[in-house]
């Protein structure tokens, strides 16, 4: 499987350089792409974005801006010249903050990340949307913020893969990246809305994010090719 076929990104959540890179060190980048967050941005900046970059992998920028329009446009404009795959903003900054972001990035020259929306946390369920003041299903959320996603030209969505053949029905030009990710048998963790990789797979999604079950795993390698195995 070559780098562009894999579906499979897996969180490099740790709170040093070191340890991420031990677990990238075990990691074939032909077989999954990485994705950095904020444990190990906050604590590395660009330099693990590079380190990984020149080691094979393609890197997902998972940062989740939220902020005014032309803060949130600076800042994806910032990782598209990391040089990275993918950079991720919150659907519920609007659309004046995702459309600012898309000019922003179609200005640029040269390849740039795709562009994904986040749309309700995939540790969110009814109850918790109840106390942000939200009366409504995560699914009926997920596509309201698809709507709008899609009218600004995001390249995709970040969703639950419970979410993604409704998605797929309504928005079918948007990519689809799932964490929620759970192998049979593996701990839920603070994970509410969850699939396993097949049945994410099979739902729909494009690409899988998936963390602990790999990189808390006695053998990451192992865990990594058990998930590309039940993919086929
Ligand atoms: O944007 C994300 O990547 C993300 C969105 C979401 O709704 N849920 C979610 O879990 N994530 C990220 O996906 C990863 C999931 O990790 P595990 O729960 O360990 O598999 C974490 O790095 C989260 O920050």
């Amino acid at each position: 499987m070559s780098v562009c076929q894999t579906p499979i990104i897996v969180a490099l959540d740790f709170p040093t350089r070191e340890a991420a890179l031990a677990l990238a060190d075990r990691l074939d980048p032909s077989l999954c792409r990485v994705k950095v967050g904020k444990e190990l941005f906050t604590s590395c900046a660009s330099d693990i974005v590079t380190t990984l970059r020149d080691r094979g992998f393609e890197v997902f920028l998972d940062l989740k801006f939220h902020d005014i329009p032309n803060t949130t446009a600076m800042a994806v404009k910032a990782a598209a010249e990391m040089g990275v795959w993918m950079v991720n903003v919150h659907c519920s900054g609007g659309l004046r903050m995702m459309s600012a972001c898309r000019e922003t990035l179609d200005k640029l020259a040269g390849p740039v990340p795709l562009l994904i929306g986040v749309t309700v946390l995939t540790s969110m369920e009814r109850d918790d949307l109840a106390g942000i003041g939200l009366d409504i299903e995560p699914q009926e959320q997920v596509l309201r913020l698809a709507a709008l996603a899609q009218q600004a030209g995001m390249d995709g969505l970040v969703c639950s893969a419970l979410e993604a053949p409704a998605l797929k029905a309504a928005q079918p030009s948007l990519q689809l990246v799932t964490p929620g990710i759970r192998p049979a048998g593996s701990a839920q963790d603070d994970q509410r809305r969850i699939l396993t990789p097949r049945q994410a797979l099979d739902a729909g999604s494009d690409y899988l994010v998936i963390g602990r079950p790999i990189s808390q795993a006695a053998d990451p390698a192992a865990a990594l090719a058990n998930v590309v195995a039940e993919l086929g």
